[in-house]
């Protein structure tokens, strides 16, 4: 029987899971990556990221639970030869250059030469090609290895922390990199720890922590909404005020003040719902929630983040 899978899920995992003796790094993984997206794959560091991605391209053997990627099994040639993989950083000669370095691969992989070009071109490399790999900034080393990931158009492109390392600068360009490889049709899986990150480029995120996918979703629904915050005296009756207009549920007590979780177009009316009562009003504003917020309420791990 051919197993078909819908075009729109390119990575399809189900319960996926590796242990090492006893211990889990990956312990039923069911996540699904669509046609199109950038997928971030967030987790603080040994939360199985690597692990899960080494699966996906058929390094690594699952000892449970099974993958499915762009229809067939991972690690068989016509599933290789669609995905481009940048994991742990490919072995670059250092002497040769950029260019020579990348033809090296596209031969190995019985490419053309013009690929070579191509995708030294696609990450904004192509005036650099002809330098040695040693001379290039990591910026520069990490968008070869890019390229070397993009050698014969692959339809899927997983990178593992495409941006560690680097400086500022390069982060910017390597998420724009990665916004326009999406653009232009690529589905994009990348790992993260660094949150920030995720949250400006992806469209969905899977958050894995202890090797469990604690959530997944689009980065919005991730961070819960917006709320407004609220300094006010007397406090209780503001709370009681703003409970009876939004719903207990809604308000909590935060430090210096209330939040309501709702919308700033709420907030007009919750103003005049507390100065109705009385209720000397300081400060209100609204904030949305960052996904760095969210992820700290949904674990209590210690996220690495990167400033
Ligand atoms: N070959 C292996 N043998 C034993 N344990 C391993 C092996 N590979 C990974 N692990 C363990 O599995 C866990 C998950 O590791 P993994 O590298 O997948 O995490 P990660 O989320 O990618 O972290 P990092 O960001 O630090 O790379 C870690 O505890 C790690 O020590």
């Amino acid at each position: 029987m051919t197993q078909t899978t819908r075009t729109r899920d390119i990575v399809i995992t189900d319960a996926l899971t590796k242990r090492y003796g006893d211990r889990a790094a990956v312990d039923g993984v069911s996540l699904t990556v669509r046609e199109g997206e950038v997928y971030g794959f967030l987790g603080p560091n040994g939360a199985g990221k690597t692990t899960t991605l080494r699966m996906l391209v058929g390094l690594v053997r699952p000892t449970a639970g099974s993958a499915r990627v762009l229809g067939g099994n991972p690690g068989d040639p016509g599933v290789t030869a669609r995905t481009g993989v940048l994991i742990e950083g490919p072995g670059f000669y250092p002497y040769l250059s950029g260019l020579d370095n990348l033809r090296v691969m596209s031969r190995y992989r019985g490419l053309p030469d013009t690929a070579a070009r191509d995708a030294l071109a696609r990450v904004g490399l192509a005036d650099r090609g002809g330098d040695h790999f040693r001379g290039y900034s990591l910026g520069m080393k990490q968008r070869l290895g890019v390229a070397s990931a993009l050698l014969g158009e692959p339809d899927l492109l997983i990178l593992d922390e495409p941006t560690n390392g680097l400086d500022p600068a390069g982060m910017v360009e390597m998420r724009s990199l990665v916004r326009e490889l999406a653009a232009e049709g690529h589905t994009v899986l990348l790992s993260s720890h660094q949150l920030t990150e995720v949250q400006d480029i992806c469209d969905r995120v899977g958050v894995i922590v202890a090797g469990r996918l604690e959530a997944e979703s689009t980065v919005a629904e991730l961070r819960g909404g917006s709320s407004i915050l609220v300094r006010a005296t007397p406090p209780d009756r503001a709370l009681s005020v703003a409970a009876a207009i939004a719903g207990a549920e809604s308000v909590s007590r935060v430090d210096g003040g209330l939040r309501v979780d709702a919308g700033e177009e709420f907030a007009p009316r919750l103003i005049a719902a507390l100065v109705a009562a009385g209720v000397e009003v300081f400060d209100v504003h609204s904030s949305e929630r960052s996904l760095e917020d969210a992820f700290f309420e949904m674990t209590d791990q210690t996220m690495e983040v990167s400033r």
